[in-house]
């Protein structure tokens, strides 16, 4: 065990408990449990307290900081979060997730550091999850569920959103998918076999070998022509609000929308309009832009029904958290063997 370049873990494996347990034997760890850390200002002080025991102790400070799953309520991770750590020698982070727009990787890089994702472990839970959140669309699956609950069956003339729409088959409709990388890419091949014609855009247009089928278009022939959008692209300072009010008036009228990536893509106060107006017939959000705080409109009874929400969750399985585990194991025994990670999301100089 390498008592001199020890690690730092925030939480501890659940799916692949037997392999981080012999993580633990290879390497020295040790462990900020969650029990009772409720925000980001209480993982600062966790994390500030561990380095300082260490430096009284005249120890080893930490070479390496992890952290798993379901600890993104504590982000952002920061520079404010994590600088005592890299003061002190820290050169590697490895986080449960693929997107990372709530950490700061280029105050790692400028830090020497490596920052690490799991970059493939959602994208089967989460490409059928956006295929999930297309059925519930296109299918007034949520006001059916609504209606049957509150013992309405399908409907009636008294309550004001009536009887309940017929559904519409997804077989020979189109799809525009904004971001075809590895969830994109994994959804088109799911929707193709249910009939969908697959567009896409993308900031470029990927290799042909790799488009799985579906057609590169332009954002405003997307717009235009797609009876289904997707949101399957990073959250970047592009990409926010990609979708708005004049985005919106670009779709098809009755067009539905899903999103698994990230909320801030869409504008909401234009998304709440367009539902409003009838131009978006129905939506799926696994996402929303203040997570976990949802737009009002989105829970208007006069609009809700027409609104599936999901609370962040489509990415959440126990094969992906289970292939996620492995990556961040996997990231750090590279680290620690000294070479680059393979999932490193940037190039610091080290
Ligand atoms: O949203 C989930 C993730 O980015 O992993």
């Amino acid at each position: 065990m390498a008592e001199d370049r020890p690690i730092l873990a925030l939480g501890s494996a659940a799916f692949a408990i037997s392999e981080y347990a012999a993580v633990l034997k290879r390497y020295q760890i040790d462990t900020i449990p969650l029990t009772g850390l409720t925000n980001n200002a209480g993982v600062t002080k966790a994390v500030a307290d561990a380095v300082a025991t260490r430096t009284a102790s005249g120890k080893a400070s930490y070479v390496a900081f992890i952290w798993f799953f379901g600890t993104s309520q504590f982000s952002p991770f920061d520079e404010n979060m994590l600088s005592s750590l890299t003061q002190n020698g820290c050169r590697f982070f490895s986080g449960g997730g693929a997107g990372y727009d709530d950490v700061s990787t280029e105050w790692m890089t400028s830090e020497g550091a490596y920052y690490c994702n799991t970059p493939t472990a959602i994208t089967v839970s989460t490409a059928n999850g956006a295929l999930m959140l297309i059925l519930a669309a296109t299918r007034p699956l949520i006001q059916g569920d609504m209606y049957t609950k509150a013992g309405k069956w399908r409907g009636d003339a008294s309550i004001p959103a009536g009887l309940i729409p017929y559904g519409e088959d997804i077989e020979g409709m189109t799809l525009g998918i904004i971001g075809l990388g590895s969830i994109g890419k994994a959804l088109a091949v799911r929707a193709q076999a249910c009939g969908m014609k697959i567009i896409y855009n993308n900031r470029r247009r990927i290799l042909e070998s790799e488009e799985n089928g579906a057609t590169y278009v332009s954002m405003d022939d997307l717009l235009a022509t797609s009876d289904v959008i997707s949101v399957n692209c990073p959250l970047t300072e592009s990409t926010r609000h990609l979708l708005g009010r004049t985005e919106f008036s670009k779709m098809k009228t009755g067009v539905f929308i899903v999103n698994t990536a990230r909320g801030a893509i869409i504008d909401e106060e234009a998304l709440v309009e367009a539902l409003r107006s009838g131009k978006v017939s129905r939506v799926g959000l696994d996402v929303v832009e203040h997570e976990p705080k949802i737009h009002p409109g989105l829970l208007d009874p006069s609009l809700s029904y027409r609104v599936t929400l999901q609370p962040h969750t489509t990415g959440r399985t126990t094969q992906a958290f289970y292939k996620g585990e492995l990556q961040i194991i996997k990231s750090v025994d590279e680290f620690m063997r000294g070479e680059r990670p393979e999932y490193a999301v940037n190039d610091p100089k080290i």
